[in-house]
């Protein structure tokens, strides 16, 4: 494993580790939008098998095996990885829009609004 530690990790990183991943294999040529699109769908979709036909799972999962947690991670993983590289490759800057979104999320659904029923109010 080649972890980073206690430090933390930007989506720059991230976003700079996946153009030189691409570079160094010629792979631009295969990163165009809808490619990533159709790779990031695909990779949800393996995520989503991990929690296939498991029920509901506890917060923290106590009682999945070690092996199955690094699993989650490389799958989880591989899913921020291309939502990463198709925000680059469409010249979104991801972590700005994600706190925008954020701040627009709040705005929507004000704190005073939470009606503690444990129900997400939509409209
Ligand atoms: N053209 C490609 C192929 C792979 N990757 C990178 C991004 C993902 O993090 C990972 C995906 O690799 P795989 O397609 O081999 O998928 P998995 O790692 O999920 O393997 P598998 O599907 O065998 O479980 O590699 C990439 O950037 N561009």
């Amino acid at each position: 494993m080649t972890g980073r530690g206690d430090q933390s990790v930007s989506l720059d990183l991230l976003k700079q580790k996946m153009a030189n991943f691409a570079k160094e294999r010629d792979w631009d040529q295969f990163h165009s939008p809808r490619n990533l699109l159709l790779a990031l769908v695909g990779e949800v979709g393996e995520l989503s098998e991990i929690f296939q036909w498991k029920g509901e799972v506890p917060k923290g999962l106590p009682d999945w095996k070690e092996e199955e947690k690094v699993h989650l991670g490389e799958e989880l993983s591989d899913v921020l990885l291309y939502l990463v590289r198709l925000s680059d490759i469409c010249g979104i800057d991801l972590g700005k829009a994600a706190l925008r979104k954020v701040e627009l999320n709040a705005i929507k659904y004000p704190a005073s609004s939470n009606t503690n029923d444990g129900i997400a109010h939509t409209s």
